[in-house]
């Protein structure tokens, strides 16, 4: 059976402007909680990704492949990588729209191994919105920004109340957030 090609972003998603407070080019994106797997740096099997605005509505984020990330010996984990890309595209979304949202869908192609003690450079962008939808795409290359591409992936982001947060993780959410710099009522848009 042929794969059809579905278009994205999908018809009827429009451009998506930066926010008129979102980080400009150059600028380092710190951690948004501390035990987060994918930038926190509290968990020592975590990803540590570490991002940087760069042009546009893209930021660029980089993480190294350890032992703590092994599936098949001296290889990424396909699942860890896939999360290292829900990483990046909800920095990408949360930070340059900032709207709080959650991944919906994340769909990734794998095309090369990723070894262990690698550094993938992933360069992910907001490529447009439909009513509460965001729609964001990456590529991942192999240790380089201009290296062999090595994953690749899409995700639909669904914006979301604060209450998202509260009412099905931790009440505090909000507090802890703030505790750890992210002052996100003040910061966000917190519609959706
Ligand atoms: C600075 C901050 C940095 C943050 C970085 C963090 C990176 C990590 C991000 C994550 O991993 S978030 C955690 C993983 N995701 C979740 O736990 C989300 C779980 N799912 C839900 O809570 C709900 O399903 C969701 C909020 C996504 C949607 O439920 P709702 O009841 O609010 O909305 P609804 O189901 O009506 O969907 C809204 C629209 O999205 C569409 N949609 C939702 N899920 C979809 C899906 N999976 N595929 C396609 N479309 C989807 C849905 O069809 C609809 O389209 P229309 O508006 O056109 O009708």
């Amino acid at each position: 059976m042929t794969k059809q090609a579905q278009p994205w972003p999908p018809a009827g998603a429009e451009p998506a402007p930066a926010h008129p407070k979102a980080p400009g080019p150059g600028s380092e994106l710190g951690v948004h909680f501390t035990e987060c797997f994918g930038c926190g740096d509290e968990l020592e099997g975590g990803l540590h990704l570490r991002s940087t605005v760069a042009d546009g509505l893209t930021v660029r984020s980089r993480f190294t492949v350890t032992k703590n990330h092994q599936g098949a010996p001296g290889l990424a984990h396909g699942g860890l990588l896939a999360c290292a890309f829900d990483e990046a595209l909800g920095t990408t979304v949360g930070n340059l729209l900032r709207r709080p949202a959650v991944t919906g869908r994340l769909e990734t192609d794998f095309r090369r191994p990723v070894p262990v003690g690698s550094t993938l450079h992933i360069e992910a962008r907001v490529d447009g919105v439909g009513g509460r939808k965001i729609y964001a795409s990456a590529d991942g290359r192999l240790d380089a920004e201009d290296g062999p591409v090595a994953v690749r992936a899409r995700g639909l982001f669904v914006m979301v109340g604060l209450e998202h947060f509260t009412s099905h993780g931790d009440p505090d959410a909000i507090e802890k957030f703030r505790e750890q710099g992210r002052p996100v009522r003040e910061d966000w848009d917190i519609n959706p």
